[in-house]
């Protein structure tokens, strides 16, 4: 079997550890190529010890010098924000799975995507900001973007070989987080270890905190907008607590197909590396024997008001979804530096919605610009 060259952007993270256990499990299907951190230069010198790759990138360069103490000569050391471009775009990779966090992933995302690489892409950020632009990228190869969000790899395993004009609602599973039951009283006195306390997943805080709030959610319909080029009157959310149905797509002959599994992340970063291939994976099943519940709520726009405002920002268009992703980063720091409380969240977030200005056209520089914009404002607000 021929080995994949991988390259895993943000290998340090929830998403790039586990891939890395991916391919622990599965060494002779897999190379690793590549990896990059931006400041945790510990744990990176350790998965260069173990996976040998050619390349080690640290994007933080302060620490480039511990770094280079330290390097074994096989591996070439790279840094700063420039050389992650070129780590995406490495004649050799045959797949770059970006699991980088936030607007930091969108440009890597690109510049894979235009140098004919195969991406297989958790950095659901990347098509919240520039989906249009991806979309037009991909246009004679939509396999060049493999989804690893547990919700848009379930929505892709139901596609497969189903007619696309057959699809009648794309249906996004959502655990509710851990304030699904809590009233908009009890939600003022939310602390930064309770939004941290997922039920069901464990994750990088960034993406911890979008569930919380159900941002997540929102962030993964506009995601799904653009992965599968489908309409957003097409695309619908519902509130599972479990998070053992993954998403379900539902056809224009009112049959329904779910994909089902206990709650791993391992399930579709392998599912992304392989597809269309599936390959064994040594991960937990569901036992059928024991009884066990499967429940439906739908999602409540009052108490999330982030998931309304998500749904109106991709629906306004424009540069609003780039301004909601900047001014949500923003927030979910200041959040976690207290600085700011939970229900302040929306509130930094349509702030910055209000006063910015969103009908530029939709260009990589337009886009940078009011990513930037946003951010400033976010700060003050
Ligand atoms: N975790 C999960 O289960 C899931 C995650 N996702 C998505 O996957 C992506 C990654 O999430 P997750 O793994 O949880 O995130 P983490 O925060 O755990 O990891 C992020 C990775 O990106 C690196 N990084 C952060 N900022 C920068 C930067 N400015 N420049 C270069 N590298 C940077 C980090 O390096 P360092 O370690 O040095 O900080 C780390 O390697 C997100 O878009 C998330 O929404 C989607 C579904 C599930
Ligand atoms: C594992 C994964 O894909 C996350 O995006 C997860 O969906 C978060 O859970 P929520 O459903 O609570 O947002
Ligand atoms: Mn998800």
């Amino acid at each position: 079997m021929k080995q994949k060259n991988i390259v895993i952007l943000g290998s340090t993270g929830s998403i790039g550890e586990q891939a890395l256990q991916i391919v622990r499990e599965h060494p002779d299907r897999f190379n690793v190529l590549g990896i990059s951190c931006n400041s945790s230069w510990q744990k990176l010198l350790e998965q260069v010890r173990e996976f040998h790759p050619r390349y080690a990138l640290v994007a933080n360069e302060q620490y480039a010098d511990e770094l280079d103490k330290r390097m074994p000569s096989e591996t070439e050391l790279l840094v700063g924000y420039e050389q992650l471009l070129d780590l995406a775009t490495l004649d050799d990779a045959d797949v770059i799975l970006n699991s980088l966090v936030g607007y930091s992933g969108f440009e890597p995302t690109i510049e894979a995507l235009k140098a004919g690489k195969k991406v297989a892409l958790a950095n659901k950020e990347s098509l919240v900001v520039g989906g249009e632009i991806i979309n037009e990228l991909i246009k004679d190869d939509r396999s060049q973007l493999i989804p690893v969000d547990s919700e848009h790899s379930a929505m892709l395993q139901c596609l497969v070989g189903e007619p696309l004009d057959k699809i009648e609602k794309l249906v996004i599973t959502a655990s509710g987080g851990p304030f699904r039951t809590w009233s908009k009283k009890q939600m003022r006195d939310i602390t930064v270890d309770d939004a941290l306390d997922h039920p069901n997943w464990s994750m990088g805080a960034k993406i911890t905190i979008d569930s919380a709030t159900m941002m997540n959610k929102g962030l993964e319909i506009i995601e799904a907008h653009w992965m599968f080029d489908m309409p957003l009157d097409k695309i619908e959310a519902v509130v599972h607590p479990q998070s053992v149905i993954h998403s379900v797509v539902t056809f224009t002959d009112g049959s329904s197909k779910a994909q089902m599994g206990p709650p791993t992340m391992k399930v579709p970063i392998l599912y992304a590396l392989t597809y269309p291939e599936r390959v064994a994976l040594d991960a937990p099943r569901l036992d059928w024997q024991s009884a066990f519940d499967l429940t439906f709520e739908p999602v409540d726009y009052d108490r999330f008001p982030c998931l309304r405002l998500a749904i109106e920002a991709i629906e306004e268009g424009g540069l609003a979804p780039a301004i909601l992703n900047a001014a949500n980063e923003i927030a979910v720091e200041r959040f976690l530096n207290k600085e700011i409380t939970y229900i302040d969240i929306p509130r930094v977030i349509e702030s910055c919605l209000d006063q910015l200005n969103n009908s530029g056209s939709v260009t990589l520089e337009s886009l940078k610009n009011i990513d930037q914009q946003a951010r400033k404002l976010a700060l003050t607000v």
